[in-house]
């Protein structure tokens, strides 16, 4: 295989892995051989190999494939690949800093790249992001601890990490004094894992502790990891007991994080938690025409037909990020061909957005394909009756409506005849549970998950 190969297999991995992964674990990797049948790459360190085989390989694997150099096997040997920690989130170009960087000295932000782009003065607020864009600018003024921690939470590319950044930013301008440092949590573990492995682990608690401001992006990749979850845990207690500000993200609620000891959940919950809801068509359109401003800067003397943003802006409504990239595509799309921005170049150029943002499912597709199933009427799903054979499948139906929709809990319960949140997701557990342990019913659900997608 050529390295132009591999070049293509890197390609195709971005788009399997997502970005982050990919610069965190797949960029670093170098190619040394591929020959019996056999792919070998020099990795930074062992755990860094056994990260990418345990979590990647089956990837790399499959890419090799599609290329035309199927391999049965992918191995890791420490070599001369440059180490490093885990880049910052989405957006961010740069690496991060070494390991062992301080959170001293000239530069505070010593942990994640800050992305240049991610202010408050880019941020758009609108109903569904007021709370906790509110939240965000009070803890960026720097002043008296009042809500520890600030726990920002919401579905994908809904701006998270954009307010995170921008929290940053403030306080380098409005507190220069204060040690801020943001990191992704991945990036604690792979600190934390690095400083046990060098020995360093007072270095790391000692770094951990001297901070003013801690953020952590992504809190729930720590679920399910002991140790590192150990630590945090102290990290945390000892920064609160010091009155310092912590700032936390995650995808979900800190009481629906699967995996996350129960002290650590209370403790999250301690403070402040706020809710990015999904955007609304309000927030989209001002989102958009944002962008459009400095996308006008960028292309001058493009055009664009009315009625184009509020097109986009009804018809996208699965995250942010999805409909940036659309506009983005869009001027580029439209400078390459030298054409007005109006509707026929949007068929055109976004056919394949617009094709998946109609197949967003609902969670009523998802009530009746599972009443089908199992034979109970629609009726049934939302109704009261807690007989088994209609019980079962209802929570089989909450099961997927959580799996495959970014509905929040209390938004499922709605759905589903008005029931709390916590029947919800007694009823996603359950459905976990018994999967784990009945293999008939994690065909089930295998199999109308498919229908679904289909
Ligand atoms: N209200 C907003 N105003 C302007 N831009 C926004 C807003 N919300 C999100 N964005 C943009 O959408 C993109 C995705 O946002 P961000 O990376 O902060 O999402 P996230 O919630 O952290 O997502 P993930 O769950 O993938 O980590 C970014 O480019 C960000 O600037």
């Amino acid at each position: 295989m050529t390295n132009d190969t591999w070049g293509q297999v890197r390609e195709e991995l971005i788009k399997r892995v997502g970005q982050n992964n990919y610069t965190t674990w797949i960029e670093p990797l170098r190619l040394s051989h591929l020959k019996n049948g056999v792919a070998s790459f020099e990795v930074p360190t062992t755990f860094f190999g056994d990260w990418v085989s345990r979590n990647f390989a089956d990837h790399i694997r499959g890419q090799l494939a599609v290329a035309g150099s199927p391999v049965e096997r992918v191995e890791f040997t420490v070599g001369a690949a440059p180490a490093r920690a885990p880049a910052a989130k989405s957006g961010s170009r740069s690496a991060a800093k070494p390991a062992r960087a301080r959170a001293v000295g000239a530069e505070e932000v010593t942990g994640a790249q800050l992305e240049q782009r991610f202010t408050f003065d880019n941020f758009v607020v609108g109903k569904p992001n007021e709370l906790a864009h509110a939240a965000a600018r009070r803890v960026a003024e720097g002043g008296p601890v009042t809500f520890n921690p600030l726990f920002l939470y919401g579905g994908v590319g809904l701006g998270k990490t954009h307010l995170m950044h921008a929290i940053a930013h403030e306080l380098k301008i409005n507190r220069p004094d204060l040690h801020v440092l943001y990191l992704s949590a991945e990036q604690f573990m792979y600190r934390f894992v690095q400083a046990l492995r060098d020995r360093q682990i007072m270095d790391f608690k000692e770094l951990f502790r001297s901070v003013d401001v801690l953020m952590v992006d992504d809190v729930q990749f720590i679920a399910g990891k002991d140790s590192t979850q150990e630590e945090f845990f102290h990290t945390f207690n000892a920064l609160v007991d010091q009155n310092k500000q912590i700032v936390i993200s995650a995808d979900r609620a800190p009481g629906e994080i699967k995996d996350l000891e129960d002290r650590i959940r209370s403790r999250l919950q301690c403070g402040l938690v706020v809710d990015l809801h999904p955007t609304d068509y309000e927030l989209r359109l001002g989102i958009l025409q944002a962008k459009l401003e400095h996308y006008s800067n960028q292309y001058r003397g493009l055009t664009m037909a009315p009625g184009v943003l509020e097109f986009l802006a009804h018809r996208i409504t699965t995250n942010v990020r999805v409909l940036e990239g659309a506009l983005m595509r869009l001027f580029a799309f439209a400078s390459l061909v030298g054409r007005e921005i109006n509707l026929d170049l949007v068929m055109e150029c976004l056919s394949d957005i617009l094709r998946s943002s109609e197949k967003r499912l609902t969670i009523e597709e998802i009530q009746r394909k599972v009443a089908e199933h199992y034979n109970v009427r629609l009726s049934d799903m939302i109704g009261p009756k807690r007989l088994r054979t209609i019980a079962r499948p209802r929570q089989v139906a909450m099961y997927l409506s959580k799996q495959m929709t970014s509905r929040s809990l209390p938004e499922i319960g709605r759905r589903f005849g008005g029931r709390d949140h916590t029947t919800i997701m007694h009823g996603v557990r359950k459905i976990e549970e018994l999967m784990a342990a009945d293999g008939q019913l994690a065909d089930d659900v295998q199999l109308l998950k498919r229908l679904l997608q289909s």
